[in-house]
């Protein structure tokens, strides 16, 4: 894939977070986003997995710049965006979008769908009131909201959440986003629909060109809606490689562990993936030293636990964070 399709960078990106502890103790950073890079390429899907705590959440806000990074680099088409003061980013605003995993509150619940979808439209100063009008109603029939007339008065409330989530996503892309977030964003709605807001992200993203990053626990659906999946694990990318090559031959011991977890109809396949480790995610103030993953890491070896593994690149486009990979702790 060429260099000229590639939208959106980071290098060694952080995001860590002040906290005080207790009402007399002192502050403690923790690490929620501890060093990341990648590429984003325009007009494709990204998932990004990983248990709870990963980071996921931090790095979507991060790259929307809905948080400033503590450290590294934001690059958006060609722009250095990593410091750059919010008062000066609202073309970089209109350039993105997030959807919500919970849909009523990520809505104003006195304002009906109209509102709600004209507001973007307002606030960047798009179209004469007749042409938002004729923007929202083309919004709410391309998330196959119909007929439109129905839905665009109503209030949040008076709409069920995969009604709802729909309405999130003609407000996400209403601005016409090259880049779109959409943090767990079929989680929290009835299983019967959730497959169904997922295809309709995936070809809204794939008919607009739209990069997206989607951000789950369920590595079961990654296969039909990104090209890439990314795995975290405690502030890091512990692997990242196309979809296909990813499932196929998942290398980082965690990635390993997180598929056990999918039912695989391949007897072979559910041979191999057993080795769940068992334990907890590492503090995020105090990491251990070395690999995050080296506490729950059936393969640690002494190195594992005093150097952090670099991030090598085993096949094209499949980087893996992880020493058995990177040469000589295989000896
Ligand atoms: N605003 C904040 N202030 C302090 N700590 C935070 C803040 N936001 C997140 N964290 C911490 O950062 C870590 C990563 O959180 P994050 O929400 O990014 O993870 P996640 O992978 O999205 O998890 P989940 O799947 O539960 O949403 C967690 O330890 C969390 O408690």
């Amino acid at each position: 894939m060429s260099e000229d399709k590639v939208i959106l960078k980071a290098e060694n990106l952080k995001k860590w977070f002040t906290v005080r502890r207790g009402l007399f103790g002192g502050t403690v950073e923790v690490k929620a986003l501890d060093g990341v890079s990648f590429e984003l390429r325009a007009g494709e899907a990204v998932s990004l997995v990983g248990e709870s705590g990963s980071g996921k959440t931090t790095l979507g806000k991060t790259i929307l710049r809905l948080y400033e990074p503590t450290d590294g680099k934001l690059v958006f088409k060609g722009r250095d965006i990593t410091h750059t003061p919010e008062k000066e980013l609202m073309w970089y605003k209109r350039e993105t979008g997030l959807v919500q995993q919970d849909p009523y509150g990520a809505m104003p619940s006195f304002m009906n769908i109209y509102r709600i979808l004209e507001e973007p439209l307002i606030i960047h100063k798009v179209g004469s009131k007749e042409e938002r009008a004729e923007m929202v109603f083309k919004a709410l029939e391309e998330v196959r909201l119909t007929p439109v007339e129905d839905f665009a008065y109503k209030y949040p409330h008076m709409l069920s959440g995969g009604q709802l989530q729909r309405v999130a996503i003609a407000r996400a892309l209403i601005l016409k986003p090259s880049l779109v977030v959409a943090d767990e964003p079929v989680s929290m709605l009835d299983a019967s629909v959730r497959v169904e807001i997922l295809t309709l992200m995936r070809d809204l993203q794939e008919k607009r060109n739209i990069s997206f990053i989607y951000i789950t626990h369920d590595l079961s659906t990654t296969r039909y809606f990104s090209e890439w999946i990314f795995i975290m694990y405690a502030g890091h990318i512990v692997e990242r490689a196309p979809t296909k090559t990813l499932l196929r031959n998942p290398l980082h011991p965690y990635t390993r562990a997180l598929l056990s977890a999918i039912p695989d109809p391949d007897p072979e396949n559910r041979k191999r993936y057993r080795e769940v480790p068992p334990g907890e995610p590492p503090s995020l103030v105090n990491p251990p030293p070395g690999c995050r993953f080296a506490p729950r890491c059936p393969f640690a070896t002494s190195r594992c636990r005093s150097e952090d593994p670099p991030e090598v690149e085993v096949e094209p486009g499949h980087y893996v964070k992880c020493w058995l990979f990177a040469g000589e702790a295989k000896a």
